[in-house]
């Protein structure tokens, strides 16, 4: 290499360029955490989305660690306690306070059909509050995909229909009522969505039919879980998510012991009705909350088969 004036050769020309690079990515590495915590600051929709990348990434970094050891007991719904504890740390991370009302409504000594309103996917959250023991969601096939996070699933022993498929999916329900009524010795409860796909906002979708066929063929007792409206701190449609409060209210079982399926309808439409109104009136008070007078009053007036109070755990 030739010399340069000033004693510099290229060789140490390249050496200082290098330096500078490195002295420039040091800052850069340095700089983009601080970048991105301030971004976080400031942007709503910057905190939605590492809210959502955390939930997603949380799902399956648990799936993927705890499914090894679900395998070991094979698909059963015992697993589901491993998926229970993996995600019930979540509502801490964000900030969600729960309050849990009428729990005491979900200790039945048999087996029953769980339906609940469906807002998001951080329904997972309210849901591991208060899902009882060997209780399974009905999901929809699609999360059978999801590499890890479909092999807990299906380890966990949750159900798998396709929704497309009415024919396929009725003979999964029925399956399922046969098994609910075969394993009432060890109990086996069934979770499910009724809308059938998330619905956000302060309303419900008309219900599909499959959770009530479920319990008139298994002659089990509906339980309605109503969660209470996220608009206060998450939306996905405005990219917000904030801390906040969120509301689980137990609602009244409804027995179905001597129905037929040509009660489905009217039974569907009741139960719609029940937490319809319930919603409503947790939309219309502050963060889901209700006072007991106003619970006990719609008791009274609304459901076929009012029992128990309604006692309050706030976690
Ligand atoms: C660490 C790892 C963590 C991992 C975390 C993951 C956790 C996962 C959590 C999981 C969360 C996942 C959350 C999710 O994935 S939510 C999505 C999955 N859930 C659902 O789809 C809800 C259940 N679906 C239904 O009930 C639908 O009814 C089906 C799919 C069955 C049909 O839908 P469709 O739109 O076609 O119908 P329709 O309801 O208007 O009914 C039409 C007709 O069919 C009749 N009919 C219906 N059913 C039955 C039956 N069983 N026996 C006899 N007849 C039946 C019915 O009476 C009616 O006839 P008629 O009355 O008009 O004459
Ligand atoms: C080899 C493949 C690698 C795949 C990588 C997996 C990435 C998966 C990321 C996150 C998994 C999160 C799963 C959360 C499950 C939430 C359940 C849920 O809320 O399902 C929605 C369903 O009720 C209704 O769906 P639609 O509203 O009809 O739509």
């Amino acid at each position: 290499f030739q010399e340069f004036p000033g004693g510099w050769s290229g060789s140490s020309l390249r050496g200082g360029t290098m330096d500078l690079l490195l002295l420039l990515l040091l800052h850069g590495l340095l700089l983009l955490p601080l970048a991105a915590l301030l971004l976080y600051r400031c942007s709503s929709t910057f905190q939605y989305l590492c809210k959502m990348a955390f939930f997603n990434c949380w799902i399956v970094a648990m799936a993927t660690l705890l499914s090894p050891f679900a395998a070991f007991r094979g698909r059963s719904v015992e697993n589901m306690k491993l998926l229970r504890a993996s995600l019930l740390p979540l509502k801490r991370f964000y900030g969600i306070r729960m309050r849990v009302r009428g729990s005491e409504r979900l200790q039945l000594p048999g087996p029953f059909v769980i339906v609940c309103n469906h807002q998001a996917s951080l329904d997972l959250i309210g849901m591991v509050e208060v899902i009882p023991d060997r209780c399974v969601p009905i999901a929809k096939r699609e999360l059978l995909y999801l590499g890890t996070v479909g092999w807990a699933c299906w380890l966990s022993g949750i159900i798998f229909i396709e929704r497309h498929r009415r024919d396929a999916a009725i003979g999964v329900i029925s399956r399922t009522a046969g098994t609910m009524r075969r394993e009432n010795v060890s109990r086996l409860c069934v979770w499910v969505f009724p809308e059938g796909t998330r619905n956000p906002g302060r309303s419900m979708l008309p219900f599909k039919r499959g959770a009530f066929h479920l319990a008139v063929q298994a002659q089990v007792p509906i339980v309605p879980i109503v969660i209470s409206p996220y608009c206060d701190f998450f939306s996905s449609k405005e990219k917000r998510f904030t801390s906040g409060t969120c509301t689980i209210q137990v609602l009244p079982r409804v027995e179905t012991r001597g129905l037929s399926p040509k009660d489905v309808p009217k039974l569907t439409e009741s139960v719609w009705q029940a937490m319809a109104k319930a919603l409503a009136e947790m939309s219309m008070s502050d963060h889901g909350d209700q006072d007991t007078e106003q619970l006990q009053l719609g008791e009274d007036r609304g459901s076929p088969q009012g029992q128990g109070d309604t006692a309050e755990s706030s976690k």
